[in-house]
């Protein structure tokens, strides 16, 4: 396919994924050197990030107008309860932090603040703000995966290796397809008003998506502790 929706996407947010690469959290990632406090922090808030953002994948689900589309969001769906929370589980019990306190982690100020953007968008429109509002995520991650993959070590370092693994693999590679697949589908035949309400949505999300990577690396919550 030639000029499809997501490349255009991809030309308007590309400056503020190239900014993920550079950012320290995201460095330390690849090179190991990251604080530990720090990424238990960004463990901790994107598990409850991550119960929300299920619900998005629900929600599309619902909306969905064809059977096809219903089943890749509860595939999604699966792919997150399953496999992305499995591996923030895993690294939780080597912290030694159980599922249970994983879940009753206290939402942050940018977790609260995101999460809410995506379901009040993905709530009022239709199915297309549901993937407009998931697709930055889902595909983010799996860009920051496969650059970090290209790092000497990333994938074999003894604790962030799992982390570099998981979101370049080909499942999460698939899922991330999946979304691209999803929003071009919606975006066919749509008049340029409504793929600027679309792209809008793509850029807001992807800018909450490096605050998330702010709010790690300064451990942030809320700016008065009770
Ligand atoms: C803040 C934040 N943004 C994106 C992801 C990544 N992600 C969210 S859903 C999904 C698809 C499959 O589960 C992926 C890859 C995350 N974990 N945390």
């Amino acid at each position: 396919m030639t000029n499809v929706f997501t490349d255009r996407l991809w030309s308007k947010v590309e400056p503020i994924w190239t900014a993920y690469l550079e950012h320290p959290f995201v460095k330390g990632l690849g090179d190991g050197t990251l604080d530990k406090e720090k990424f238990k922090h960004w463990l901790k808030q994107d598990y409850v990030y991550l119960i929300e953002y299920s619900r998005l994948f629900a929600l599309g689900s619902a909306k969905a107008e064809d059977l096809e589309t219903m089943t890749t969001f509860a595939g999604l769906l699966h792919g997150t309860l399953h496999m992305e929370m499995d591996l923030h589980r895993q690294y939780a019990a080597k912290f030694n932090i159980t599922p249970e306190d994983l879940e009753k982690t206290y939402p942050a100020a940018t977790t609260t603040a995101y999460t809410s953007y995506m379901l009040n968008v993905s709530q009022r429109g239709g199915i297309e703000n549901v993937v407009a509002s998931v697709l930055a995520c889902a595909w983010s991650y799996n860009y920051i995966g496969k650059e970090l993959a290209k790092i000497p070590g990333a994938l074999e370092h003894e604790f962030y290796g799992d982390w570099v693994t998981t979101y370049s693999s080909e499942e999460f590679t698939a899922l991330a397809n999946d979304c691209i697949q999803l929003m071009n589908k919606m975006a066919d035949d749509m008049p340029e008003r409504d793929l600027a309400v679309l792209e809008d949505i793509v850029v807001k999300t992807s800018l909450y998506e490096y605050m998330f990577w702010d709010m790690a690396e300064n451990k942030e919550e809320w700016p008065i502790k009770l």
